[in-house]
């Protein structure tokens, strides 16, 4: 496991599922609830290539990208002070904008919804999508089936533990998973209001996964450890170690994560707040993030693992009443987007 001066964070080497890269990863997600990995298939080709797309999304005019408002499904596009990530710290929406892209079949790539034409009407640049959404997803399961391994997830007739979270992760079942392009624009104005990009949340799947750029750094995150906000840095490609392949990828918990397993596994706070660096030379940040979710039906009973069972009285240990992977998720978008349930 590699560390790097003033970066909090672990960098995991996931080439292997074994015991050891399982250990590594739960510790992480067990403490910080943010990492990086290391060792995944996107090239520094591929990334760049997504990147450059969401970048010329970005830039068509306002008025077409506002022909795909984001609804109560999560899906479209989320404009500037759209989204509230953080209402009762913040009065006025986020400064940035979004594309959400829900509904994901992860044999296929493609959402069950409409996403703007400017994607599908060009195959290079629907291939480009759909691409990234099936690699984001088998990142996300060789995450999640280390995770299993890490908490000795127990083996029952019907499945080994270290599949109990791919038996709730179909990849043609419905479920809250999202793909999601994010563009906070460089400014240079210091008004308070203006300098945090997206406000204090959680996030409210299982796993989430993100790229971001050199230069354009501006992730934060609250700390269980130290309990300060820290920087989560941009780190560069080993390239000696995997040559071609893209940087360390960040990875963070989310609540239903969190909730699944009494909390053990931590959902961290974070936000976006440029360094006084980035703030200064006005530079846009873009970033490219994957929300992974179990289908809608997935019951979130505690996971069956001794360390689970241990602890009482949180999270899923604490409901007498299972509820539904989508209940889970409905009850958090109802706050952050003001909709009413
Ligand atoms: O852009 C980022 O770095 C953070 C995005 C984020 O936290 C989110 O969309 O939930
Ligand atoms: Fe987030």
């Amino acid at each position: 496991m590699a560390e790097i001066d003033g970066n909090p964070l672990k960098i995991v080497d996931i080439t292997s599922v074994d015991k050891s890269t399982a250990e590594e990863l739960y510790d992480a997600a067990t403490s910080q609830g943010f990492l990086f990995v290391e060792g995944h298939e996107f090239s520094q080709e591929e990334i760049d290539t997504v990147f450059q797309l969401s970048k010329e999304f970005f830039e068509l005019p306002h008025s077409y990208k506002s022909k795909y408002p984001i609804g109560s499904m999560n899906h479209g596009y989320a404009d500037f002070g759209g989204e509230n990530l953080d209402p009762k710290g913040q009065k006025k929406g986020d400064p940035k904008e979004a594309l959400n892209i829900c509904l994901l079949n992860f044999l296929t790539g493609l959402s069950s919804q409409e996403i703007p034409d400017w994607f599908t009407e060009d195959p290079k640049r629907l291939a480009i999508i759909t691409t990234t959404v099936k690699k984001f997803y088998a990142l996300s399961m060789k995450i999640l089936k280390l995770l299993a391994i890490g908490l000795k997830i127990e083996d029952s007739n019907e499945i080994k533990g270290e599949d109990w979270f791919s038996s709730r992760y179909e990849a043609t079942k419905v479920s809250g998973s999202t793909f999601r392009f994010l563009h906070y624009p460089g400014q240079k104005s210091l008004n308070p209001e203006a300098v945090i990009r997206a406000g204090a949340h959680t996030d409210y799947g299982s796993v989430t996964l993100l790229f971001q750029q050199e230069n354009q750094e501006g992730l934060e995150i609250y700390s269980p450890v130290s309990k300060q906000w820290v920087a989560v840095p941009f780190v560069a490609a080993n390239t000696e170690k995997f040559p071609g392949m893209g940087p360390p990828i960040v990875v963070n918990i989310g609540d239903l994560l969190s909730y699944w397993t009494a909390g053990l596994l931590k959902s961290t706070i974070h936000r976006v707040k440029f360094p006084a660096k980035v703030q200064a030379t006005g530079q846009d940040r873009y970033s490219i993030v994957f929300f992974s979710h179990p289908n809608d039906e997935a019951l979130l009973e505690a996971v069956p693992s001794e360390v689970v069972r241990s602890i009482k009285g949180r999270g899923a240990n604490k409901d007498t009443v299972a509820i539904t992977a989508k209940e889970h998720l409905d009850s958090r978008l109802a706050a952050t987007y003001g909709w009413k349930k």
